[in-house]
C-alpha cells in the first residue's frame, strides 16, 4: 500500500497508540476529582500542556485542548463574534478556507454579521492590498489559514500580522491545521497571531483531539459551557489519553522537522516534474507552496475516477479534499484560483508525510503512466 492521503488524515504512530492505551488503562481518574487519582490525571494533563506550549514556543496558559480542527475554527470565529459582536459585526476571511471556517462565517452572516471573503491569485494566495482595503473600524476578526488543505498554498501570515499591528483590537486567527510541522509557524509576541487552530490526526496523533493557541489577554467567548475545565473556557471532561498521545505525536513531529520537510519537498518536486511531462496534466500546487501537498488534474478524467483507479493498484490519494470528495462538488479553492470548472472536476490531491519515500513516488509515476495510457485509449 502507498498512502498519499495524509492531508485527510495520517496513520496514528504506533508509539502514540501505545501511549493512548497506557493512559486509558492506567490513568482513568477525572482531572477535576479531588482524590489522588484526580491529582494524577491532572498532573499528566498539565504536563502535556507544558510540553505542547514549549514545543510551540508559547506559555502553557495559552494552550487549550479541543476536539480538533473543526472545533478550533468554530471556537475562534464564533467565540470572537459572541465576545466582540457588540463592538463590530465585520469579519474578514479568504475565499479558500476549510469548510470549518467558511461554514462558521456563513452561520454568522445569517445572524447579521458581515463577512468579506478575500480573493486569491492563481497560486491561491490572498492580496495584502485587498486585505488593507477590507479592514474597517467595525472589523473584529481576520481569519486566514496558514496552509491550504487542497493545493498547499502558503498565506503570508507574517505580513498579515504586520498590517494588523495597526489594528490591535482585531483578533487574528490562523487555521494552522495543515501547516504544523510543514512550515515555520511563529506564535511569538512579535507575530501578532492571537488564535491558532491545530488538530492531532494530521500529525500521526489520534482523531478527535487538538489544541487552540489563544494569546494571553485575548478574549473569546466559550462555546462549550459547563464544569469550567480548560481555565473556564472550554468545558467538558478532558480527553486525557488523547491529550497525552497528541503531545507525544507533537514531540515526534518536531524531531528533525526540517529534514522531514525537506524530504517531503523532494518527493513533491519529483512527482511534480514527472507529472508535468504529460501534456494533459495541469499542476495547481506551486513549487513554493507547502512541501506535502500536490494538487493536479489529468484533463478529461474525473477526479473520483482517477482516485478509484489508483486505489485498485494500492495507492491512496484523494480528490481535492476529503470533505468535498463525498459530496462530489468541485473544489471551491480551485474555482477561487480561477481554474475552469471542467479542469477542477479532474483535480486530485497527493498529500505526503515524513514516512513517505521517493521509492513510493517512483511507483506512483509508474502506475500513473499505465493509467494515463489506459485513459488515452478510452478517449
Ligand atoms: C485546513 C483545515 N482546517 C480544519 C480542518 C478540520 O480538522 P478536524 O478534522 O480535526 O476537524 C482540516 C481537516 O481536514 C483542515 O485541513
Amino acid at each position: 500500500m502507498i498512502y498519499f492521503d495524509n492531508s485527510a488524515t495520517t496513520q496514528t504512530d504506533p508509539s502514540v497508540v501505545a501511549t493512548y492505551v497506557k493512559v486509558t488503562e492506567e490513568v482513568f481518574g477525572n482531572p477535576s476529582s479531588l482524590h489522588h487519582l484526580g491529582d494524577h490525571a491532572d498532573g499528566l494533563l498539565q504536563q502535556s500542556r507544558k510540553q505542547v506550549a514549549s514545543i510551540m514556543g508559547v506559555e502553557p496558559k495559552e494552550i487549550f485542548f479541543t476536539s480538533g480542527g473543526t472545533e478550533g475554527d468554530n471556537w475562534a470565529i464564533k467565540g470572537t463574534a459572541i465576545e466582540k459582536g457588540k463592538y463590530g459585526k465585520h469579519l474578514i476571511t479568504s475565499s479558500v478556507e476549510h469548510p470549518a471556517v467558511k461554514e462558521s462565517m456563513a452561520q454568522l452572516e445569517k445572524q447579521g454579521f458581515e463577512v468579506t471573503y478575500l480573493s486569491v491569485n492563481r497560486e491561491g494566495i490572498i492580496s495584502l492590498e485587498e486585505l488593507k482595503e477590507a479592514l474597517r473600524s467595525d472589523t473584529i476578526l481576520v481569519s486566514i489559514m496558514a496552509v491550504n488543505n487542497e493545493v498547499g498554498s502558503i498565506q503570508p501570515i507574517a505580513e498579515i500580522g504586520e498590517i494588523l499591528k495597526a489594528y490591535p483590537k482585531v483578533h487574528f486567527h490562523v487555521d494552522a491545521v495543515q501547516a504544523i510541522g510543514k512550515i515555520k509557524l511563529d506564535l511569538s509576541a512579535s507575530s501578532r497571531v492571537d488564535l491558532a487552530t491545530f488538530s492531532a490526526h494530521k500529525f500521526h496523533g489520534p482523531k478527535g483531539i487538538g489544541f487552540m493557541y489563544i494569546r494571553q489577554g485575548k478574549k473569546i467567548a466559550p462555546l462549550l459551557s459547563g464544569g469550567g475545565q480548560e481555565f473556564g473556557r472550554r468545558s467538558g471532561t478532558e480527553n486525557l489519553a488523547g491529550i497525552v498521545a497528541m503531545s507525544k505525536a507533537l514531540r515526534l513531529l518536531y524531531t528533525d522537522a526540517l529534514v522531514k520537510q525537506q524530504k517531503q519537498r523532494e518527493i513533491k518536486e519529483y512527482l511534480s516534474a514527472g507529472l508535468e511531462k504529460y501534456s494533459k496534466v495541469s499542476v495547481f500546487s506551486s513549487p513554493t507552496g507547502a512541501p506535502h501537498i500536490l494538487c493536479f488534474a489529468l484533463r478529461g478524467i474525473r477526479g473520483e475516477v482517477f482516485v478509484h483507479a489508483m486505489e485498485k493498484v494500492g495507492i491512496y490519494i484523494s480528490t481535492t479534499s476529503a470533505c468535498s470528495s463525498r459530496s462530489q462538488t468541485s473544489s471551491s479553492t480551485l474555482s477561487a484560483m480561477h481554474v475552469p470548472e471542467n479542469l477542477a472536476t479532474s483535480a486530485v490531491r497527493v498529500s505526503l508525510t515524513d514516512t513517505n519515500t521517493l521509492a513510493e513516488a517512483k511507483q506512483f509515476l509508474v502506475e500513473f503512466a499505465k493509467l494515463e495510457e489506459q485513459f488515452r485509449d478510452i478517449h
